[in-house]
């Protein structure tokens, strides 16, 4: 098994065990679902940096970004630098993150928020409205196109937005459909953790206008992101080279300064 297929292995066991703790229609009864979403696709449109910070303990190919990190804190210092929005890893076993997390960086700030993590049910896009979500994450290598348009709608029909990940052609090809809101550019292959960020300029042409393009991983540099936006990425999801400092929402307003300036 590649990591992968671990980590989509384990979340099945996760999501069973949930969905026996907190049934769905209490999951509807929480606060924050009935909230209005925040468009992040609007905001990367009209946004000239377009950076997502993302909240990210520890991964599979890092793990100890930052430990001890505080995602209040941080989502602040990421509000205050400027970000277009936030991603949120919310798996535990083997991010470190929780939706808890996501809530208290709901709690934070106004901007729009992506609960990153691996969706394989339906119930995990309840659970992100719940807990505040803006947008949830879908990743091709681990979905057939039948959940993806079957994910793609729930999370529609709940005021969500999708951003749909893929790392090659393949997925890219048999994952386009109405209801994606943007697809994002793994440049780091899940299952070998590799970083190519040709990977983006190379997949880029082959994205439809209609769907905006996020690149993401393995950046740390901002003439990086000025080569991207040649290809025509507007977001740029960034996680580990901020996370990895003593104040990642300093290090994110140096980036986002150094990238206007
Ligand atoms: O820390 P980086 O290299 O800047 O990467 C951020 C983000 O792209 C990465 O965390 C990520 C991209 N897709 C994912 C899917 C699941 C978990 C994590 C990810």
């Amino acid at each position: 098994m590649n990591i992968l297929e671990k980590i989509a292995a384990h979340k099945r066991v996760e999501v069973a065990e949930s969905k026996e703790e907190v049934p769905l229609e209490a999951l509807e009864l929480l606060p924050h679902f009935k909230r209005k979403c925040i468009s992040l696709k609007e905001r990367l449109q009209q946004f000239s940096t377009g950076i997502i910070a993302e909240f990210k303990r520890r991964s599979p190919s890092h793990p100890e970004i930052n430990l001890e990190a505080e995602v209040e804190k941080i989502a602040l210092g990421y509000a205050k630098a400027g970000a277009a929005g936030i991603s949120v890893l919310t798996d535990e076993e083997f991010f470190g993150g929780s939706l808890d997390d996501l809530m208290q960086a709901r709690e934070a700030v106004n901007l729009p928020l992506l609960r990153k993590d691996f969706i394989i049910d339906e119930y995990q896009i309840y659970e992100a409205k719940a807990a505040g979500a803006d947008v949830i994450l879908l990743i091709a290598a681990i979905l057939n196109r039948n959940q993806i348009a079957r994910f793609a709608k729930t999370a529609k029909k709940l005021g969500l937005e999708v951003l749909l990940e893929v790392h090659n052609e393949e997925e890219l090809e048999r994952s386009l459909m109405p209801n994606l809101d943007m697809i994002g550019v793994n440049n780091r292959n899940l299952k070998t953790f590799e970083i190519d960020l040709e990977n983006s300029k190379n997949l880029a042409e082959k994205i439809p206008a209609e769907y905006v393009k996020i690149s993401e991983s393995g950046i740390s540099e901002t003439v990086a992101i000025k080569e991207l936006q040649k290809s025509g990425f507007q977001g740029f999801l960034i996680g580990g080279n901020f996370m990895a400092t003593n104040d990642p929402g300093k290090s994110a307003a140096e980036f986002i300064k150094e990238l206007k300036g």
